[in-house]
């Protein structure tokens, strides 16, 4: 190990139910290397990431995108779908005709739906609304604005209101229009930190894979804290955990590679986009083996 090797690694954690499974199990203070834990929202960890300050965390699949050279992936790690999501939500004030020439309101926490968004809007349903950022807040996003854009827990928790809205699922409505998979996060670490501190960060990654399996072979106590913190009933949980999916392999892949070709024919993103995987580890079956 180099001399610097004991450096506090920051990992940025997903606040969103969503990304529970992964970090559920997770506890920093069972590595054997110092690391800490950086709760925020995905635009928040994009930006920190970004900045440098953080070294690794869950960030919007779009973001690794706009800067894929500058990151390593993390391998089989996302939040994906194939489908509805139940948790990225379009709510609809004017009829669908008149949202496409209107104004869309959008969350500010995200940055995958967004562009999501504008691909749903502009390529599957020809039509060329303005959009605004706004504050998570369904009914002052709606107050000027046609329609309004929710992810996560804000979205979850407005879509159980009695709004009377019409609603999108984001999911749903790209899996009808191209087949695939959507993925709306991803995990990243810094090359310089990856190459200078390979053995902290394998450690950590190995205890992401281990919370990720065994949130899935018991989802009971994700779904009771959401209960607890969130509300809701644990069917409700039960379904949004099960739909939910947070391995990233092939099929995944060709749904981003798509979501991707779609964000630059828009002139979303542009440059050559590369995920190229943690070099130290050669996963196999999920397992991460040291060289
Ligand atoms: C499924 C979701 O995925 C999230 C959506 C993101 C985005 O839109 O940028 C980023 C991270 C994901 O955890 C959700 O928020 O509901």
């Amino acid at each position: 190990m180099n001399k610097d090797s004991s450096r506090t690694i920051k990992l940025g954690r997903i606040s969103y139910t969503n990304a529970w499974p992964i970090f559920h199990h997770f506890d920093p203070s069972e590595l054997s290397i110092p690391a800490e834990l950086h709760s925020d929202m995905p635009a928040t960890l994009n930006r920190k990431l970004r900045a440098g300050e953080i070294d690794m965390a869950g960030i919007s699949s779009y973001a690794y995108g706009l800067s894929s050279d500058s990151y390593y992936l993390l391998p089989n790690l996302s939040v994906s779908s194939f489908g509805r999501v139940q948790s990225i939500l379009l709510f609809l004030k004017s009829p669908l005709e008149q949202v496409i020439h209107g104004k869309i309101a959008l969350t500010t926490t995200s940055a995958t739906s967004v562009n999501l968004l504008k691909i749903i809007m502009e390529k599957f349903y020809g039509g060329k609304p303005t959009y605004e950022d706004a504050e998570p807040s369904l009914e002052k996003m709606l107050e000027n604005a046609d329609a309004a854009l929710l992810i996560g827990d804000h979205a979850i928790r407005a879509s159980w209101t009695n709004h009377g809205y019409r609603v999108l699922d984001l999911g749903e409505v790209w899996n009808l229009w191209t087949g695939q998979w959507m993925t709306y996060a991803l995990w990243a670490v810094h090359r310089e930190t990856a190459l200078r501190y390979p053995e902290a960060v394998a450690g950590i990654y190995e205890g992401l894979i281990e919370s990720k399996r065994k949130s899935s072979r018991d989802k009971q106590p994700i779904i009771t804290k959401a209960l607890s913190q969130i509300g809701g009933t644990s069917e409700y949980w039960n379904h949004y955990f099960s739909n939910l999916c947070h391995d990233f392999g092939q099929e995944q892949l060709k749904g981003l590679q798509l979501y991707f070709r779609y964000a630059k024919e828009l002139g979303l993103i542009t440059g050559d986009i590369e995920l190229l995987e943690l070099p130290i580890l050669r996963v196999t079956d999920n397992l991460p083996n040291h060289r």
